[in-house]
């Protein structure tokens, strides 16, 4: 009848910035839909970490493949190991992602580089990557981990925040330029998750009211509550679904007067 599947048994992802955070946080999840999930940053203890958590759930499956994904000769390393030992693709998640967060006068090349490098240029590489192998099975999934920071202007960062907006348009475009392939394209946009990244600006009482001040919900979000929309778009309850952002973020982003 009319209830798709969410099932993901058998499914092969890859899922960057896994070794913590959100991204840890998104392979447990998918590995619990079923998936086998390579797991990508750059430091193994970490990913080491994550497979045994998803070695305890019975379910599901991982590779550990570390590797610097602002290096193109490991981005693509990485997925063809993926691919080589899964024997292939299914689902890419761009979840990687760094801020500093500088005055937009103060911004030094350094700091543009390396946000850019690591935000877009990596999503795009693995997106490349990904979508080669993709293209010859005539179906695939890639997830950008964006942020409501490419949606209306925050005050952390202009470069956080520019590369993702271009990582929300990256979306639309590549969505469009592969729908001819199988190949389906969306992003997730949080707004506030407790993570490595975000600890220190949480644990600031005062950015925290602010922060709370203007989510309608009251509350920044929890790990499986951006988990669910990215296993949604993996599944077959979005096959009519690409080029799209969903936004996660409390109600941050409708916030009026
Ligand atoms: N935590 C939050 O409140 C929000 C996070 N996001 C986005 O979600 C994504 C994940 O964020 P968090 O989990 O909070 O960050 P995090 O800093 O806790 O984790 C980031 C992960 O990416 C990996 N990584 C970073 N640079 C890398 C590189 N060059 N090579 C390989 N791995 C690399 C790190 O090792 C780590 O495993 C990012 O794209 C971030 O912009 C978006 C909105 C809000
Ligand atoms: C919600 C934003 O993405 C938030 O802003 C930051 O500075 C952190 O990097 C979070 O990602």
């Amino acid at each position: 009848m009319y209830l798709p599947s969410f099932n993901l048994e058998g499914k092969r992802a890859f899922v960057t910035g896994a070794g913590r955070g959100i991204g840890r946080a998104i392979a447990i999840g998918l590995a619990e839909a079923g998936c086998v999930v390579g797991l990508m940053s750059r430091t193994r203890s970490d990913l080491e970490e994550t497979a045994a958590i998803i070695q305890s759930l019975n379910k599901g499956g991982s590779i550990v493949l570390p590797g610097d994904l602002t290096k193109r000769t490991e981005m693509e390393g990485a997925i063809a190991e993926f691919v080589s030992q899964a024997g292939g693709i299914d689902i890419l998640v761009n979840n990687a992602g760094m801020n500093i967060r500088t005055p937009a006068l103060e911004v030094t090349d350094d700091e543009w580089e390396l946000i850019v490098q690591t935000n877009l240029k990596s999503a795009f590489v693995a997106s490349q990557a990904a979508a080669r192998y993709m293209k010859e099975q005539k179906e695939g999934r890639i997830i950008n981990i964006a942020s409501v920071g490419g949606h209306t202007a925050l005050r952390t960062g202009v470069v956080y925040g520019s590369t993702k907006a271009a990582l929300i348009h990256m979306t639309k475009v590549l969505a469009m330029e592969w729908a001819q392939y199988g190949i389906q394209v969306n992003a997730v946009g949080p707004w506030y998750f407790r993570t490595p990244l975000t600890e220190k600006l949480l644990s600031d009482e005062a950015y925290l009211k602010d922060i709370l001040d203007r989510t309608p919900m009251k509350r920044v979000g929890k790990l499986e509550e951006v988990v669910g929309p990215v296993v949604f778009l993996a599944s077959d309850a979005a096959n009519y679904m690409t080029g799209q952002t969903l936004l996660v973020d409390g109600g941050m982003s409708i916030y009026g007067f």
